[in-house]
C-alpha cells in the first residue's frame, strides 16, 4: 500500500531569522534556498515581506530564482501584510501566503485586544483577500497549544470555507506534550466537517525541549505537513529540526505511514551553510549533523562498528551527507580500534608482543594528552 506524503516546510528563513543574531541579507538567503531546493524541500518560507524592505527584497529574490519549491511569505491577518506579500511572490512558479491570527484566549485578551468573534472575522477576511492574490493559501493559528479546542474547530471550519488550503496548528511557546499535542491534532481532523478540504500542519517549538517529538506524535494522528528549520534554529529554543524529523521518518518506516521526497545526502551540507551564515555554531552532540553523530571514541563501540557497523549505529554517515562515520582514538578506545586506525596509516604490527607494547605507550600519553593526533601514534610506532 502506498504511503501519504508528508509536506516538508522549511522555515529557517523566517523563523530560523527570528533567532536573536540570525539575521540574513537577501543573497545569503538565497544560497541557503538554493540548498534547500536541492535537498528537495517542498515549501520554503523566505521571509516575513512586510517587516523590512530588505525582507520583502529577499523574499521576491528567492521567489523569482526557485523553480523547484514553493516559495511561501508570512503575513499577519491584516491587509496590507498579506498584499505586500502577494506582491513579493509575484514571480514565483508556485507561491504561498501565509496568514495568520492568535486564537488562545491569552492571546486574544492582552495581545490582539480583540473579541474571538472579531478574530474569526479577521481571519476569514485575511485568507479570503490571500485567495484572492494566490491559488495557496495556508492559516496558522498563533498559540494554538493554548487555544481551546472548539474555537480552534469554529474558525478553520470558516477559513476552509473562505479558502485556506493548509491548516497549521502551531505551539508557539512549547507548551504542549506529545500525546496531548497529538491528540489536539486528531481531534481537529475529526471534528471539523471540511477538514478533508486541507492538509493539518504542524509547527512546534522546542522550550521544553519536545519541538520534534511533538510533530512526529502529530504526524502519527493525520498531519500531513511539518514546520522546521535547519538545525533547529528558531525563536528562543527553535523550531523542531529538519533533519531529525525527516531521519526519524526515514529511519523508522514501521512506525510511520508517510514518506518524504527529500534528498537526505545535502542534509550535513545545508546544516554547515546555515551555520556559516548565521555564526550558530552546531553542538557536537548535535542529532545527525553535529560532529560527534557519526563518531565513536569507546572501545567496546569501535570494535563493534568494525565488525558490524549496525551494533551502534541506525543511520549511515553517508546518507546525511558526511563523507564517512569517525572512529576517534582516546582513552576509551581499545587494541581493535587502535590495531585498524594504524593499519589505515599504513602500520602492520609484526607481532602480538609490538601491538601490546605501542598500545601501552598510547593509553599512557591518552590519559595526558586531549586529542590524539596521527604524528602522535606515528611517533609512539617509531619510537
Ligand atoms: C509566533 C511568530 O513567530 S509570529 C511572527 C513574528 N515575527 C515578527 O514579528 C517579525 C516581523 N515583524 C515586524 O517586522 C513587525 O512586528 C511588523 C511589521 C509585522 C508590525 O510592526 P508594527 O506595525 O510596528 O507593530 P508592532 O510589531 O509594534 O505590534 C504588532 C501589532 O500587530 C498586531 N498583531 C499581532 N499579530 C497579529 C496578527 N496575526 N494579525 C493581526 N494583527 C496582529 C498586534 O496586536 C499589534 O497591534 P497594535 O499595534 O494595534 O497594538
Ligand atoms: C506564525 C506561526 C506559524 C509561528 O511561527 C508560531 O506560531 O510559532
Amino acid at each position: 500500500m502506498s504511503k501519504d506524503k508528508l509536506v516538508i516546510f522549511d522555515t529557517t528563513l523566517r523563523d530560523g531569522e527570528q533567532s536573536p543574531g540570525a539575521s540574513m541579507d537577501k543573497e545569503e538567503k538565497l544560497e541557503i534556498a538554493q540548498q534547500l531546493e536541492k535537498m528537495r524541500v517542498d515549501v520554503i518560507e523566505a521571509g516575513f515581506a512586510v517587516a523590512s524592505p530588505g525582507d520583502f527584497e529577499a523574499v521576491k529574490l528567492v521567489a523569482d530564482n526557485i523553480k523547484d519549491s514553493t516559495i511561501c511569505s508570512l503575513s499577519r491577518a491584516v491587509a496590507k501584510d498579506i498584499e505586500v506579500a502577494g506582491d513579493a511572490l509575484k514571480g514565483a512558479n508556485s507561491g504561498r501566503i501565509h496568514t495568520f491570527i492568535a486564537t488562545s484566549p491569552l492571546h486574544m485578551k492582552y495581545k490582539l485586544q480583540m473579541q474571538p468573534d472579531e478574530v474569526i472575522e479577521q481571519a476569514v477576511k485575511s485568507v479570503s483577500l490571500a485567495r484572492s492574490l494566490c491559488d495557496d493559501v495556508e492559516f496558522s493559528c498563533e498559540d494554538a497549544g493554548r487555544s481551546e479546542l472548539d474555537f480552534m474547530c469554529r474558525i478553520i471550519e470558516q477559513v476552509i470555507d473562505a479558502g485556506a488550503r493548509t491548516i497549521n496548528i502551531p505551539d508557539t511557546v512549547g507548551y504542549n506534550l506529545p500525546e496531548q499535542y497529538a491528540n489536539t491534532i486528531q481531534q481537529l481532523i475529526e471534528r471539523i466537517p471540511n477538514s478533508d478540504k486541507a492538509i493539518f500542519s504542524v509547527h512546534c517549538h522546542n522550550d521544553l525541549g519536545l519541538a520534534v517529538a511533538n510533530s512526529l506524535a502529530a504526524v502519527q494522528k493525520g498531519a500531513r505537513q511539518v514546520e522546521c528549520t535547519i538545525n533547529g534554529l528558531g525563536e528562543r529554543a527553535g523550531n523542531a529540526s529538519l533533519e531529525e524529523v525527516v531521519m526519524a521518518i526515514k529511519t523508522r518506516p514501521d512506525f510511520f505511514d508517510v514518506e518524504v521526497d527529500i534528498d537526505t545526502r545535502h542534509i550535513v551540507p545545508t546544516s554547515q551553510l546555515v551555520s556559516k551564515v548565521t555564526g550558530f555554531p552546531v553542538q557536537p552532540n548535535k542529532a545527525i549533523v553535529g560532529d560527534n553523530a557519526f563518531a565513536h571514541e569507546s572501545g567496546i563501540h569501535q570494535d563493534g562498528v568494525l565488525k558490524h557497523r549496525e551494533t551502534y549505529e541506525i543511520m549511515k554517515a553517508e546518507d546525511v551527507g558526511w563523507a564517512n562515520n569517525r572512529m576517534v582514538l582516546g582513552k576509551h578506545s581499545g587494541r581493535n580500534a587502535f590495531k585498524s586506525h594504524l593499519a589505515e596509516l599504513g602500520v602492520q604490527f609484526e607481532n602480538n608482543e609490538d601491538l601490546k607494547e605501542a598500545f601501552v605507550a598510547f593509553k599512557k600519553l591518552a590519559d595526558e594528552k586531549h586529542d590524539i593526533l596521527d604524528e602522535d601514534l606515528l611517533k609512539i610506532v617509531n619510537r
